[in-house]
């Protein structure tokens, strides 16, 4: 059987009579990039609360590592190796790159956090930047730090919620290829939220598809965009 870094189980969160998430059970393997896609409204940053904590649940579970941590704080996964990025949120605009990378991973309580910045800053392409305030960086650059400070203290999962947003062809494709490195690299696992489908499409190992809270198909991207059902609710034309 396989060993799953994440699993959800039956996850529910509901706002009164709004079903957000109805129900969700997804997995994600070490080292494994699951997209998941879904109309506008259809529960992706919803879950993606839920399995960071920061969001109670109304239901189910949420299992890291084989261990249910429903009852976690947002700050007590992280602990346990559950990061998401923000898109340029947790960013100090006026810090220096270097800077600021070693100062999350001290807030981690890493041993060494120069060296652990210095390490995330050089998977990501960053280290030749290490000077640059933040401020000072490209577009796609402040994505990438926001992704380098997600990235101290070694975290087992990622979660990222449209991190190709707004960036240029170019720059989605530089990200989509450093989150590929990222994970055979480091055995990172990674739960994409992303509208981008030539993204989602290309990296991912397997998607899954919602619609109004629920799951409506999961497999390999060449599975799911055959899916007749997912063609009609949301690929149309674009598959
Ligand atoms: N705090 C809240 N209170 C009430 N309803 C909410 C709240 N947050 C989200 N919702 C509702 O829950 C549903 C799911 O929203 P969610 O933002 O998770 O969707 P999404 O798939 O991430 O959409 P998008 O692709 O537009 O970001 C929507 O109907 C939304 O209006």
């Amino acid at each position: 059987m396989a060993e799953y870094v994440l699993q959800t189980e039956d996850v529910a969160i509901h706002y009164g009579g709004v079903k957000a998430v109805d129900g969700v059970a997804m997995t994600l393997e070490r080292g494994q990039i699951r997209g998941l896609i879904g109309p506008n409204g259809a529960g992706k940053s919803t879950v993606i609360d839920a399995i960071t904590g920061r969001r109670r649940l109304t239901r189910g579970k949420v299992v890291l590592g084989g261990q249910d941590v429903s009852a976690l704080g947002v700050v007590e996964r992280r602990q346990r190796g559950l990061s998401r990025s923000f898109q340029r949120t947790s960013i100090f605009a006026q810090m220096p790159v270097r800077k600021q990378v070693e100062l999350a991973s001290w807030k981690m309580g890493m041993a060494d956090p120069g060296a652990d910045a210095d390490d995330v800053l050089r998977e990501l392409s960053l280290h030749t930047m290490s000077d640059v305030i933040a401020a000072d960086l490209g577009y796609g650059e402040q994505r990438r730090l926001d992704l380098a400070i997600a990235l101290v203290g070694s975290p087992t999962v990622l979660l990222l919620d449209e991190p190709m947003a707004g960036l240029s062809v170019k720059e989605s494709l530089d990200l989509a290829q450093h989150l590929k490195a990222l994970t055979s690299r480091r055995n990172v696992s990674v739960l994409l939220v992303e509208h981008d489908m030539d993204v989602v499409f290309g990296i991912s190992d397997v998607v899954t598809v919602f619609e109004l809270g629920r799951v409506i198909a999961a497999g390999s991207p060449a599975e799911v965009r055959s899916n007749p059902r997912v063609r009609e609710a949301y690929l149309g034309s674009a598959a």
